[in-house]
């Protein structure tokens, strides 16, 4: 049984919005899966879906083989929730706030243990309107942890976190996915899906464009990588024999360098080729499409506009 499902579910907002567009969403039990997107894309908006804070206008989604809009309580009571931009109660501290998750969750977890997890125990005795944004982020991600959740969807998780914060975050979900929780994050900082994610979607104007691993995804786009060839000298024959090797895109000459793109496989078949073609290879390397490029040919050209269409439904 999927962790999370979706089915057609597509969501229109006043003004012609359409924020989702017949999203069909399967992650698996037990897979860390990021969930990615430029601004707007729709991200919240599933998620909101998908924890029934909002009704989708068409389609239907389970979470934790459950329906979504029907049986919303009981999900929630086995999911840990990060959401985006959550307000703390101001005149409340750190640790009654955890208190109140473990009152509503009604489990026997230790207030200050949590908020030792997530680096902020020196601070749970005060008032969490005086946290700074990374603090409040940090206190949200102990409330969700609360109970040990089957599930954790956490809404673009590192925003306000400085670079340790970031990695303690990716710790975390790392050991909650080993203890067994499946972990549904969005973001859009393309380092920390890539370093900790099983699986990512990629959403663009509410709809799914690429749904694969890291790997996968970079293999399927096909761009695969440079190679950068060093050379003794760059001969024409050298430059002509790597380009007629099969897998080869592109090549140009670099000073000494020849500089190859390549599908993933044609490496050795480039170096032999120059050298029977005469030319002396000093020394290799190759670079890998980066995830900012892979990111970009998935979602470029629409960073911030949904589409919209003609039927418009004003939300309640
Ligand atoms: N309550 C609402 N009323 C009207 N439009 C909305 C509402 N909520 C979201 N939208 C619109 O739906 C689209 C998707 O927004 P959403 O917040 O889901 O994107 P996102 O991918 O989470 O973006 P971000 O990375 O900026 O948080 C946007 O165009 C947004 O303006």
């Amino acid at each position: 049984m999927p962790a999370i499902q979706s089915n057609g579910v597509t969501k229109r907002f006043g003004d012609g919005v359409v924020a989702l567009r017949d999203l069909d969403l399967t992650v698996e039990d037990g897979e860390i899966y990021g969930f990615l997107g430029p601004n707007g894309a729709g991200k919240s908006t599933t998620i909101n879906v998908l924890l029934d804070f909002i009704r989708p206008t068409e389609g239907t989604a389970t979470v934790l083989g459950m329906d979504a809009q029907r049986e919303s309580q009981a999900i929630r009571a086995r999911t840990g929730v990060l959401p985006d931009g959550y307000d703390v109660y101001n005149r409340l501290t750190g640790r009654q706030h955890v208190e109140f998750a473990i009152d509503s969750k009604e489990t026997d977890d230790d207030p200050m243990a949590l908020l030792e997890r997530v680096g902020i125990a020196d601070a749970a005795d005060r008032k969490a309107g005086g946290y700074s944004k990374g603090m409040t982020q940090r206190l949200v991600l102990a409330m969700a942890l609360v109970g040990e959740p089957d599930l954790l969807i956490l809404d673009e998780p590192s925003t306000g976190l400085d670079p340790n914060g970031a990695r303690e975050m990716r710790d975390i979900i790392r050991e909650e996915n080993a203890r067994g929780a499946t972990v549904f994050f969005s973001s859009h900082i393309l380092e920390q899906v890539e370093a900790v994610c099983d699986r990512v979607g990629i959403l663009r104007a509410g709809e799914l464009v690429a749904e694969d691993s890291i790997e996968g995804l970079r293999q399927s786009m096909g761009s695969g990588s440079t190679l950068t060839v060093r050379m003794t000298a760059v001969s024409d024959a050298a430059v002509a024999a790597a380009r007629d090797v099969p897998g080869v895109t592109g090549v140009a000459v670099d000073g000494d360098a020849l500089v190859v793109s390549i599908q993933d496989g044609s490496k050795t078949a480039v170096l032999t080729a120059v050298e029977e073609a005469g030319g002396e290879v000093r020394d290799f390397s190759t670079d890998k499409a980066s995830l900012e490029e892979l990111f970009a040919s998935y979602t470029d050209g629409d960073r911030s506009s949904p589409r919209r269409d003609s039927e418009t439904e004003v939300e309640a």
